[in-house]
């Protein structure tokens, strides 16, 4: 469960008096997540979701990703939306924490994501990728190429803890990413954690996706190696060409990738594998006193980094290149 910070009944109560979406019947923390505290408020009208910002959203950078699921929203990408306050405002302030109240979103997260699953993913995000194209506000991913050393450093010293040879194992990928990591390539909005519990599905039909803090500008094919890695491997580790061709197809029905995309997909699901990697260390070596959370398992990400290492061209990823001999 993440709920880091916690919410006394009275003063949500007295929060809800600012917005126009009816008295609190009852609320609970939400039992997923890990990065900010959640909260499913049922009120007279409905329900809705509550989040208190945590640790690696700041203040500043809430306009951009709530202006954005706006944005998104009006060009057919189905996302929640920001309830306004009466004062015309999206984000309060409440148990000291940004919070923001969203509108609930029907149907599930894919436990077992199969190959719609990875198909609908593939396809929405590459609508949402053209859809970003006329957002106009800019935000750099603190968590590309360059966030990744101070991340390490936070947590090299205990990364043997995890398994012994993991602190040298990561400063040597991370040399190299550092040494590779491609500059030429398109870039765009992207969401940066459309991992399956931010997807929700009625059926096998996508009905919407969630969780937008993380997203920023950054390398388009990045988000899509991102998902390579989130959605493409089973449960014991061994990568799914099948619906790694399922999602890479459906995205390309709706933006083609480019030859250099292409050719760069490996590098770029060794440097999503490492983000990923790294953000699981830090959380795991350092889970707050009395939060309610559950960390994730850093080593599934070291499973997949040597995956991906080992991953020769986007063949690999059961597609041909573009440009390919049949
Ligand atoms: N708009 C929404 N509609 C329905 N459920 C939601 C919505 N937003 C979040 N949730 C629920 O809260 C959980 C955690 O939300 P998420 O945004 O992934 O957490 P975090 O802020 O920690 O990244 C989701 O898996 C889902 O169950
Ligand atoms: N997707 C990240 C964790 C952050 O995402 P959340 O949506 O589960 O809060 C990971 O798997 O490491």
């Amino acid at each position: 469960m993440a709920v880091y910070t916690d919410v006394a009944a009275d003063e949500l109560a007295d929060f809800l008096k600012a917005y126009e979406i009816g008295d609190l019947l009852s609320y609970k923390g939400i039992a997923e997540g890990v990065e900010n505290s959640n909260f499913l408020l049922h009120t007279t009208r409905g329900y809705f979701i509550l989040t208190l910002y945590e640790k690696r959203v700041a203040a500043d950078d809430l306009p951009y990703f709530l202006s954005l699921m706006a944005h998104l929203a009006a060009r057919g990408v189905s996302c929640p939306q920001p309830a306004t306050n009466r004062a015309g405002e999206v984000c309060g302030t409440l148990s000291g924490r940004p919070a923001v109240i969203i509108n609930f979103l029907e149907g599930v997260w894919p436990r077992r994501p199969n190959l719609a699953h990875c198909a609908g993913v593939g396809e929405a995000m590459a609508k949402m990728h053209r859809a970003g194209l006329d957002y106009p506000s800019y935000r750099s991913n603190p968590l590309s190429v360059t966030g990744w050393r101070p991340l390490f450093n936070i947590a090299a010293s205990r990364a043997d803890e995890i398994q012994p040879g993991l602190r040298d194992f990561i400063a040597a990928e991370l040399d190299y990413l550092e040494g590779n990591w491609p500059e030429q390539l398109p870039t765009g909005v992207i969401h940066a954690d459309l991992f399956p519990d931010n997807v929700f599905f009625i059926g096998d039909k996508l009905s919407g996706l969630i969780d937008f803090p993380f997203s920023c500008n950054d390398i388009l094919a990045y988000d899509v190696a991102i998902c390579l890695n989130a959605w493409c491997f089973e449960p014991d580790l061994s990568f799914n060409v099948t619906k790694a061709r399922a999602l890479l197809n459906a995205y390309q029905r709706e933006r083609a990738l480019s030859e250099a995309e292409q050719a760069a997909l490996p590098l770029l699901a060794r440097g999503a594998a490492m983000r990923f990697l790294l953000t699981r260390l830090v959380d795991f070596l350092n889970v707050p006193a009395g939060a309610l959370v559950r960390p994730k398992d850093p080593l599934e990400y070291v499973r997949k980094l040597r995956f991906q290492q080992n991953v020769a061209g986007i063949r690999d990823y059961g597609v041909e290149a573009a440009g390919a001999v049949a």
